[in-house]
């Protein structure tokens, strides 16, 4: 039976080799230097979205900070579809490869620029399958249909940049990121290529599930259509696929980590984790924030403040007070601010939204995502007006001021790999509210950093909402929390140098030295 990771030989799916010669469209390609400029391993960073050009939430705003905390180790690139959102704001891209299609998988150009702090970053050119109105993934209709070629594509960009795509660059070691790229480690695999890959889950829930007639539409082996590879409970997985043959699998917390071997958690995969973890290839990196997030240089704030400087504070949550037409008060301000879907437990804070009101707190929410969270929410808001303010939408000026003004963050999400809002919070000295899963749970101390409780349910919330209203109540001690969550370390440095040592690893190489903290 093929065991999963490097170790797996391929034998049997190897696929035709690229035809390079049919995918010429006419189009100049600009090559790029030929010579290295740097002797660090060549790490490519394969992303759906990243917050420079286009985001839909945590994976987008990691995509925008890792690669570049990792810079300090690795001759890094990025590599992206080129939606809409991407090629407006890219100005003059230049065209490096063309990449020739395979099965139904159209054929495209690979573009390339470097960001204005010097990151390069690859973005795949085709117009039929990422020039489109809505969102990365889907428009007000629902998912885009052809989802399963749209990203097969990205998935094979990134190991064709593995095999010498861009004759300039070249990939030592591939870094997926969720189900969208997780098919890259397959085709590496199937093409008999050696190049280590690294696959994190951002969030296990979204798998790439797809009919088995999608396996023709990409052109994949049939052999691969089995437990031990690319099938999942009788459709195609394309994240299974990167659980399956990715040198390593990584998970944005270490609790998360832990859960997602659980039947409870592991959404149908834990099995294969676990053998990804007993065989020491699963392990837990927590995320980090970028420098950005602070409140003592922040712009979007209508004051800045350190930890101390509780008038700074108090000047925010009357802005936000403001901002949300909510009424002048004194007492505690929550803030919800997420994506308004089942994980984050939208149901559980609009029940304990009851207690904060009769306690005398006010309620803010941003966010956007399911219509029947979007509708209770406005309804909540029209029934006590001047307490609750909600704006669906989201904007990362408003999510600052909605930090920097807020006492506490609302997080009871039933299970979340890492969790960056309460990071956010921390740092703006709001105090997270969370269930004790996941990174929540790694991030959060109760009564110290912040409140959690056990069970994902209305009353564990309402409970910890009771305890955060008391410690509103006793200045002495909610002063002394803000200042300890402020304080905490959050950066991006210490996850780098776990990346660092874990590529090391993958690539089979000790080099003594090359992960030391800056
Ligand atoms: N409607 C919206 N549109 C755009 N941006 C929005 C948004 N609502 C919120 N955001 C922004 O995205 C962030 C959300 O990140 P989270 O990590 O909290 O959750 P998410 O589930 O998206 O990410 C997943 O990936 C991240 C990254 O690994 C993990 O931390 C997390 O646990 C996992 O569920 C917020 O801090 C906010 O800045």
């Amino acid at each position: 039976m093929p065991m999963p990771g490097l170790d797996h030989e391929a034998a049997g799916l190897a696929l035709p080799d690229l035809d390079r010669s049919s995918a010429s469209d006419g189009n100049e390609l600009v090559p790029g230097p030929t010579y290295r400029t740097s002797l660090a391993p060549r790490v490519l960073f394969a992303t759906p979205e990243m917050s420079d050009f286009v985001k839909t939430g945590g994976l987008g705003e990691v995509a925008g900070a890792l690669p570049r905390a990792l810079r300090r180790h690795h001759d890094v690139r990025v590599l992206i579809p080129g939606y809409r959102q991407v090629v407006e704001s890219c100005g003059d891209i230049a065209l490096v490869a063309h990449l020739p299609g395979f099965a139904d998988v159209p054929p495209c150009n690979l573009g390339f620029v470097e960001t204005a702090d010097g990151l390069g970053i690859y973005i795949l050119l085709s117009a039929e399958l990422y020039d489109r109105d809505g969102s990365p993934y889907g428009n007000a209709a629902g998912d885009f249909d052809d989802n399963d070629l749209r990203f097969g594509r990205l998935s094979l960009a990134a190991a064709e940049l593995a095999r010498g795509a861009d004759p300039a660059w070249s990939a030592d070691l591939l870094h997926l990121n969720d189900w969208q790229t997780a098919l890259a480690p397959a085709y590496l695999a199937w093409r008999g290529a050696r190049t280590p890959s690294v696959l994190t889950i951002h969030n296990l829930a979204y798998q790439g599930l797809f009919p088995h007639e999608t396996l023709h539409r990409l052109g994949l082996p049939e052999d691969a259509f089995r437990v031990d590879g690319v099938e999942f409970y009788g459709q195609l997985s394309f994240l299974k696929a990167g659980l399956f043959y990715a040198s390593q699998v990584t998970t944005v917390s270490e609790t998360y980590a832990r859960e997602i071997t659980t039947p409870e958690s592991g959404c149908g995969m834990d099995g294969l984790l676990r053998t990804r973890a007993a065989q020491g290839q699963l392990a837990g990196i927590l995320n980090g924030i970028d420098e950005s997030w602070d409140p003592r240089v922040d712009p979007h704030l209508a004051a800045r403040f350190e930890a101390g400087d509780w008038k700074g504070k108090a000047a925010n949550a009357e802005a936000v007070r403001q901002g949300f037409g909510l009424a002048v008060s004194r007492g505690p301000l929550f803030a919800i601010v997420s994506r308004l879907v089942h994980q984050k437990g939208i149901d559980l804070s609009l029940d304990a939204a009851r207690t904060i009101l009769s306690e005398g707190g006010q309620l803010v929410v941003m966010g956007q995502g399911e219509g029947h969270f979007e509708e209770a929410l406005r309804g909540l808001a029209e029934r006590n007006p001047g307490q609750v303010g909600v704006h669906i939408g989201f904007s990362e000026e408003n999510a600052r001021r909605v930090f920097a003004g807020s006492d506490f963050l609302l997080m009871p999400s039933r299970f979340e790999p890492c969790g960056l809002a309460q990071l956010y919070a921390q740092r703006f000295g709001s105090l997270p509210i969370v269930h004790r899963t996941g990174g929540l749970a790694d991030t959060v101390e109760d009564e110290v950093t912040g409140f959690s409780f056990a069970e994902a349910s209305a009353n564990g919330l309402t409970q910890a909402v009771r305890r955060a209203i008391d410690a509103f109540g006793r200045k002495k001690r909610l002063n002394a929390m803000r200042q300890t969550a402020m304080s905490r370390d959050r950066g991006w440095n210490g996850a780098a140098l776990d990346y660092c040592a874990l590529y090391t690893r993958a690539l089979g190489n000790s080099a003594p030295g090359r992960c030391q903290a800056a």
